[in-house]
């Protein structure tokens, strides 16, 4: 008698901003160490892992175009990892991965974690296999620095390579605007970037995220704005000298404060509450600063199934 086929499971993930990104020394392994505050957003991707037929992946939505559509995708990766991490490696040519794009590709709010994360619960079910998230972490720490945050989402504080997670008090919701790029930015690009920076000079350095901790834990945006902080923010601009046209119009717009996410080059605005959030998208949105703007809200949790 044939195994029944299992139903599909669609995933939804969030993308994530750094609220704080405090870059140290590069480390033996090439990696810096980081202290970092990462928030998830509302802005989502979906993964779906269907059983039973061809292997492969096909990607729709915001940038589909630049994702890639074979094993260098990071779902794909995950769907192996974790085939592998149970040795069962047989496992992964019998999945199919179906990702509706809403995060920026190479816009610093680590839209391939995502859905390597999601690729990783989604399969983690479809499997039968009834994982703890933290085992899942484990496999996802192995396929980037990003993924592991994308799991459990929330707001946390990141250690070591970005992968150390602890979660922090963030009292209420707070409100962004999120304006995406013409283009990526490559993060590894960004880091080498903030090398050279600080091989020619000393570029500030954001210091510890202590004052924001306390601020997230108030719920207050006013207080939480003048404290963002990205150590990459600079290296981001060298590279890509229009963000500080961007960063300038969204505070011009009525934004509280306005940060580079990540390696960028999405910029991520904080907003006083949710009206504001809408009035400062439409003002940015003609300002002709940035390809696209969107609100999003955060702390949302992390990787979660999707029940259609
Ligand atoms: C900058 C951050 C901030 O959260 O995210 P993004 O803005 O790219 O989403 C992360 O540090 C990116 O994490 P992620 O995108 O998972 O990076 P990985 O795949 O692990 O590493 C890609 C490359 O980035 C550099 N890298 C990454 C993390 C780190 N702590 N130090 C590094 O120097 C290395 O050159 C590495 O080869
Ligand atoms: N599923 C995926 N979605 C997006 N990008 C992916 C994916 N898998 C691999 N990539 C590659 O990872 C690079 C970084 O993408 P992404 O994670 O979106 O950005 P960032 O690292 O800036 O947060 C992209 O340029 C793309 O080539």
């Amino acid at each position: 008698m044939l195994a029944a086929v299992p139903p599909p499971v669609t995933v939804r993930v969030p993308s994530k901003i750094n609220l704080h990104l405090s870059v140290g020394d590069v480390r033996d392994d090439g990696y810096h160490e980081l202290t970092t505050v990462f928030q998830a957003l509302s802005l989502t991707d979906e993964v779906t892992a269907l059983a039973g037929g061809d292997s492969g992946v096909e990607v729709s939505g915001e940038g589909a175009r630049s994702v890639p559509k074979n094993e260098d995708n990071l779902a794909v990766r995950a769907v192996r990892a974790l085939a592998e991490h149970v040795g069962r490696p047989e496992r992964a040519e019998r999945v199919r991965l179906v990702i509706r794009k809403g995060i920026p590709v190479a816009g610093g709010m680590a839209g391939g974690s995502a859905d390597a994360a999601g690729a990783l619960l989604a399969c983690s079910i479809l499997w039968g296999l009834d994982l703890h998230r933290d085992e899942l972490a484990e496999v996802a720490a192995t396929l980037g620095s990003d993924v592991p945050f994308a799991l459990y989402g929330g707001t946390a504080l990141g250690t070591g390579r970005g992968e150390q997670l602890v979660p922090v008090l963030s009292r209420h919701t707070f409100h962004w605007v999120l304006a995406f790029d013409q283009r990526g930015l490559s993060t590894p690009k960004v880091y080498g970037e903030l090398d050279r920076l600080r091989e020619a000079g000393d570029p500030p350095r954001v210091g510890a995220p202590e004052a924001l901790l306390e601020a997230l834990a108030s719920g207050d945006p006013h207080r939480l704005a003048p404290l963002l902080g990205n150590d990459l923010q600079a290296a981001a601009i060298s590279l890509r000298p229009g963000l500080r046209r961007t960063l300038r119009a969204g505070v011009t717009a009525g934004a509280l404060a306005g940060v580079v996410s990540g390696s960028g080059p999405t910029c991520a605005f904080l907003c006083s509450d949710a009206d504001s959030a809408l009035k400062v998208a439409a003002e940015l949105a003609g300002a002709g600063v940035c390809r696209t703007v969107r609100v999003a809200h955060g702390p949302v949790p992390g990787a979660r199934v999707h029940e259609e």
